[in-house]
């Protein structure tokens, strides 16, 4: 059975296509710059352990020229993995904000993308480019299933005196306005790779993820479900990000209504697009920030102070959140690869008996592995996540 799944952003298209007997990768791919003047595909096959890698630059003026681009890759006679659409058994979208609607894996019928787009005000950034792709893949794979995986879903188990916000009644009741989490399908897959490998039974367990990527966000989980996450509303609340801010006293957005002349629209995207890392050191990838950190840049040192400090408070709520905590979990492009950022996390929680092995937190291995000394009382692990699989996972189960 042959799944793809599609990861589609406001100008990018990230996707997979598996073969689902052995979970086979065929073909993973990104679409970027759409709706620029010139756009471009970088498109990569496995066949037979063998990689091959296409890249094209051409103007991409919306969502459905590009998913046209990424088919036409995918049937080429040379290159190609299927012979026609037909092929793809089922489609599996992310979709980031589900809402309160949705708490696990849906197939998407008419009355499911009008709930996903109801509740587009929650996350104008990413659900209008979601239904874009689910639109533009009904069409063009019209004999496969769609299938929507929410962000969201994972955090639906949260209670209530995690989730809601202690304004107004109404607000919650009538425009839902309330905590959702995002990132549900990275802290679903590690918490529960986390269980399996340290062969935890679920009932009991004390997991407390740590997903830094473009985006960035923990969770803390108990008995293998969510109790408190740091996204919010939206994506914009908790750790410090790339480019989002994270937590900020809301009282900031009026000094800058007020004394900046600001307008609603360029509040929305200097906090979401201009701060963070980027805001602060010029930079958004960490790679760049650590070249910076080494050259002696003062200014990016007390950024990634910042960054980090903040992840070290989230951990200790989230300690006293579970009552303890068995295992702290690194994922994502910052969690999996950054040696430093973990050693700067984990420093100083040797009160409450977390400990690193700083040498093998240094060492540069693939999978799943322990990282903590051996005299410390909790677990801090690195597990890659592998979103698109687990949406994969997700779509077949749901279609089987
Ligand atoms: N070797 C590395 N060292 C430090 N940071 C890295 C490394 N590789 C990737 N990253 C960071 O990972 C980020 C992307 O993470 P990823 O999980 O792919 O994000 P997203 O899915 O949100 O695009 C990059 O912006 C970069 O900062
Ligand atoms: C919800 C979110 O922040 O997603 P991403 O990390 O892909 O931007
Ligand atoms: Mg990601």
């Amino acid at each position: 059975m042959k799944i793809l799944v599609i990861n589609s952003g406001s100008s990018s298209i990230k996707y997979q296509m598996f073969d689902m007997n052995g979970e086979l990768v065929l073909t993973s791919g990104i679409v970027e710059r759409i709706g620029l003047e010139v756009g471009n595909i970088s498109h990569k096959t496995f066949i037979n352990g063998e990689e091959k890698k296409v890249v094209k630059e051409f103007p991409i003026p919306n969502h459905k020229v590009g998913l046209s681009e990424v088919v036409n890759l995918l049937t080429d006679a040379e290159i190609g993995v299927i012979q026609n659409p037909d092929e793809v058994s089922a489609v599996g979208h992310r979709v980031v904000h589900g809402g309160e609607y949705f708490n696990e894996t849906t197939l998407i019928t008419p009355e499911v993308e009008a709930k996903i787009e109801e509740v587009i005000p929650l996350a104008p950034l990413h659900n209008p480019a979601n239904l874009e792709g689910i639109k533009v893949c009904t069409e063009i794979f019209s004999s496969a299933k769609q299938v929507a995986v929410f962000d969201t879903a994972f955090h639906q188990t949260m209670p209530a005196h995690a989730y809601r916000y202690a304004i107004p009644e109404e607000l919650y009741k009538e425009h839902h306005v309330r905590s959702y989490g995002m990132h549900g399908t990275s802290h679903k897959y590690v918490s529960a790779k986390t269980l399996e490998y340290l062969n935890l039974p679920k009932e009991g367990s004390k997991i407390i993820t740590v997903h830094l990527g473009n985006g960035c966000s923990m969770s803390a989980v108990k008995d293998g479900k969510c109790i408190d996450t740091s996204m919010g509303f939206s994506p914009l609340a908790g750790l410090m990000m790339g480019t989002r801010s994270g937590d900020i006293d809301p009282a900031v957005i009026f000094f800058l209504e007020e004394k900046l002349n600001m307008k609603t629209d360029e509040i929305y995207n200097l906090l979401n697009k201009k701060s963070g890392m980027l805001g602060l050191t010029g930079f958004s990838d960490m790679r760049d920030v650590e070249d910076k950190i080494n050259a002696g840049d003062a200014q990016t040192r007390m950024a990634r102070d910042l960054y980090t400090y903040r992840i070290k408070k989230y951990i200790g709520s989230y300690i006293a959140a579970l009552n303890g905590v068995d295992a702290i979990v690194f994922t994502a492009g910052v969690g999996e690869n950054d040696t430093a950022v973990r050693e700067e996390v984990i420093e100083g929680l040797d009160f409450c008996g977390i400990k690193l092995n700083k040498e093998e937190n240094s060492l540069r291995k693939p999978g799943i592995r322990e990282i903590q000394a051996e005299d410390s009382n909790v677990k801090v692990l690195i597990v890659p996540t592998n979103e698109e699989l687990e949406i994969a996972r997700q779509a077949q189960d749901l279609i089987k």
